[in-house]
């Protein structure tokens, strides 16, 4: 049997809540589900696995189960949209999951959370360390929502100790559709595949204007300035994207500077 198919497997993912959307009152609690199995399958990994068609049996299992998981997909948006409907403003912070406390990246991070939540703003993350962390401390010591939409991952995982609402997704094309819908902005930290994912779906979504006015700031300019620089000289000189494509993107040196642009061309209400 495939892994990722099997019942055990199914169990061992499936028994646990879908998410926890009670507001965290205290530093150093955690509302993610944990297992100390390096090697257990998660839903995401279970909805994609490739099963051979030839086989009758698990066929007919992969038919019945990716029907049922449906129904699972759909309590995921209907969970989601439900813990974060009150979210009134707020700005999606993404960034590397392996900046340590105590380096100036991180302060970074908590500096950017302390600027939005002071200008009014809730801050999202992915709930996880490093720059999340960092950005979720910020907004946290000054009081701001700090919200962490943690997902599920083959090995352990705690969500950051600085977020005041926790939902935890099985499915990560559910929870990027919630850091898009609330939130009026997106600021990227430095970071690596992940952050790179979170940019440039974010950035696909304004260039085609399923998103209007929704500002993506990029802080640190030594960081990101070569990636712009390739954008611009090999994607925008080769006809891949129009010129205008690139006012899409705001890069900037200082968190403060982020917050500045964020406030100047996010919508509020
Ligand atoms: C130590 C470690 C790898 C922990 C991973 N734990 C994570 N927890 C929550 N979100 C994550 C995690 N890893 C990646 N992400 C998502 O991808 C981005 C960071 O990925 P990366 O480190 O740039 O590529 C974050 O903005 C976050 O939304």
């Amino acid at each position: 049997m495939a892994d990722g198919e099997s019942g055990a497997n199914e169990q061992s993912t499936n028994d646990e809540p879908i998410l926890d959307a009670a507001p965290l009152r205290h530093i150093g609690a955690t509302q993610v589900r944990v297992s100390g199995d390096a090697e257990r399958t998660t839903t995401d990994r279970a909805l994609l696995q490739w099963v051979d068609p030839r086989d009758p049996e698990l066929a007919d299992r992969r038919r019945v189960r990716d029907s049922w998981r449906v129904l699972r997909i759909q309590s995921e948006f209907v969970a989601g949209f439900d813990a974060l409907s009150g979210v009134a403003e707020a700005v999606t912070v993404f960034g590397s999951a392996r900046v340590a406390p105590g380096t100036p990246e991180y302060q970074m991070g908590v500096d950017l959370g302390r600027g939005l939540g002071e200008a009014g703003f809730a801050v999202i993350t992915g709930g996880g360390p490093g720059a999340m962390e960092a950005t979720n401390k910020g907004a946290f010591e000054v009081g701001a929502q700090s919200i962490g939409l943690n997902i599920e991952l083959p090995f352990e995982q705690h969500i950051n100790p600085y977020v005041t609402l926790a939902i935890n997704f099985r499915y990560f094309f559910v929870r990027k559709t919630m850091f898009v819908k609330y939130s009026q902005a997106f600021v990227c930290l430095p970071g690596g595949i992940g952050t790179l994912d979170e940019l440039f779906e974010a950035l696909t979504l304004v260039q085609t204007r399923k998103v209007l006015r929704f500002p993506i700031v990029l802080v640190g300019r030594d960081f990101w300035g070569p990636l712009v620089d390739w954008i611009k000289n090999t994607l925008a000189a080769d006809g891949k994207i129009s010129p205008e494509d690139l006012d899409l993107l705001t890069v900037v040196d200082t968190p403060e500077d982020a917050v500045r642009v964020v406030c100047e061309k996010a919508v509020r209400p």
